[in-house]
């Protein structure tokens, strides 16, 4: 541990909580965060040498492992003729026409450069067709950190325990309405109260910013009917199950069609990138063709849109892999639901494909009253138990466990020893 103390205490001089994103500086598990040095396949090495079986996986977006050998080639090639031109190149195109070809949701597709801005501006294009300004959203959904969407978020700010972020005014967020994961009725009267005025509904299809928390039968379809009903948008945020619980994502895995998807991890391979898109009349909202404004410097950048579109390609050829992650997901998260009922924790598990997270609560988790209900202090002494048995989970209660089509059966079965020997 000696290195990546000597870097936390270096970086948090210079770096607010000495990272550059909140989860990972161990906060709510109380840790010095490992500082990582390189990862390969399953594995994560730290500053120190050590080796992890890694459950993060950057996030979601190392869907293929670590390190993936074509999606690096592919980067170095793409390097070769330059880092960025601020122009249009023609891997932009490939990457738009493969996905529009591919995913029957999306007939067209902007790239920007996070989760965030795909969001923000997917908010933006629905505002500017529909000439409506509300959006509801559901507490403890995550849908970045734009000023309209810190609003009983998940992920971080679940577990920072502020519910709204400092910093925001109330301008930005009065049009944001605030609805209940996997109630109907709360949706339902939103939309009455508001009637006429709602632009969207965003929502994450799976759950997966408060811990997991997959939607309830007929949720997303009853969504997509009062959206029907009232003439608003259906947004899926698929930043995280974009081109994971299927290769047409939760869209696919549900067959429910939202009128606007975004994107962000897979579709970048641990590059920087996001992308929104769906119906061509909504999309030809965004400037230059329409009035709805969304630029960047780097957007659709050469050497991201490479990684991406290798990784993209990868997935589409080889579909076994989203059969194989649902494999490694009813092992892996139902042997602990196993262990969990042999030792009579005080636990719950959720999962749906390759995402997964054990609830320190005895509730059912279905929304964000209920993930609220789980002991976090119980949680942190669980990850530290893993993380000393070589296992690096999420620091946070909040958060997914993610499985890569590089864990391997050994990967699963030393960590469920090491769940066992917790509980
Ligand atoms: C569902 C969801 N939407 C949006 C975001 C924001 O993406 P980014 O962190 O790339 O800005 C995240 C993750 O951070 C996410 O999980
Ligand atoms: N829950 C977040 C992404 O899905 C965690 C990543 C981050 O905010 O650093």
């Amino acid at each position: 541990m000696t290195r990546s103390q000597e870097l936390f205490q270096r970086a948090v001089n210079y770096i607010p909580g000495g990272v550059n994103s909140p989860v990972r500086a161990y906060g709510a598990i109380g840790e010095t965060p490992r500082f990582i040095q390189g990862a390969v396949g399953s594995r994560i090495f730290d500053a120190d040498g050590n080796s992890y079986i890694d459950f993060i996986d950057s996030w979601g977006p190392m869907i293929l492992g670590h390190n993936n050998e074509a999606v690096k080639e592919s980067v170095i090639k793409a390097c070769e003729n330059g880092l960025s031109f601020g122009c249009a190149t023609e891997v932009e195109v490939d990457m738009a026409e493969f996905i529009c070809e591919h995913i029957p949701t999306i007939e067209m597709i902007r790239m920007v450069n996070s989760g965030t801005e795909a969001v923000m501006s997917a908010i933006r294009a629905a505002r500017g067709y529909t000439g409506k300004n509300k959006i509801i959203k559901f507490a403890g959904c995550y849908h970045g950190h734009s000023d309209a969407m810190l609003v009983s978020a998940g992920s971080g700010v679940m577990a920072s325990g502020v519910p709204d972020s400092a910093g925001v005014p109330r301008g930005c967020t009065e049009d944001t309405m605030l609805a209940i994961y996997n109630d109907l009725s709360s949706v339902e009267a939103l939309m009455n109260e508001c009637r006429d005025q709602v632009a969207a509904v965003i929502v994450e299809p799976v759950g997966a910013n408060m811990g997991v928390v997959p939607p309830a039968e007929g949720f997303l379809q009853g969504l997509r009917r009062l959206c029907d009903e009232h003439k608003a948008l259906l947004i899926f945020d698929e930043v995280i199950t974009g081109f994971r619980l299927a290769f047409e994502g939760a869209a696919g895995y549900f067959h429910v069609t939202p009128d606007l998807t975004t994107y962000g991890k897979i579709i970048g391979a641990g590059m920087p990138v996001g992308a929104y898109g769906g119906r061509k009349e909504i999309m030809e909202m965004v400037s230059p063709v329409g009035p709805v404004y969304q630029a960047g410097t780097l957007s659709g950048n050469p050497v991201a849109m490479a990684a991406g579109l290798t990784q993209l390609k990868i997935l589409y050829e080889h579909q076994e892999i989203y059969t194989n992650l649902r494999d490694k997901g009813e092992k892996l998260y139902g042997g602990i639901r196993e262990i969990l009922k042999e030792k009579e924790a005080p636990c719950v598990i959720n999962h749906i494909g390759s995402l997964g997270c054990v609830f320190f609560t005895r509730e059912p988790v279905t929304d964000y009253a209920s993930a609220k209900t789980a002991d976090t202090k119980a949680y942190a002494e669980y990850f530290k138990h893993m993380l000393r048995s070589g296992i690096h989970l999420a620091p946070a209660q909040f958060e997914a466990m993610f499985l890569s089509d590089a864990h391997t059966e050994e990967d699963i079965q030393a960590t469920l020893e090491a769940v066992r020997k917790f509980f």
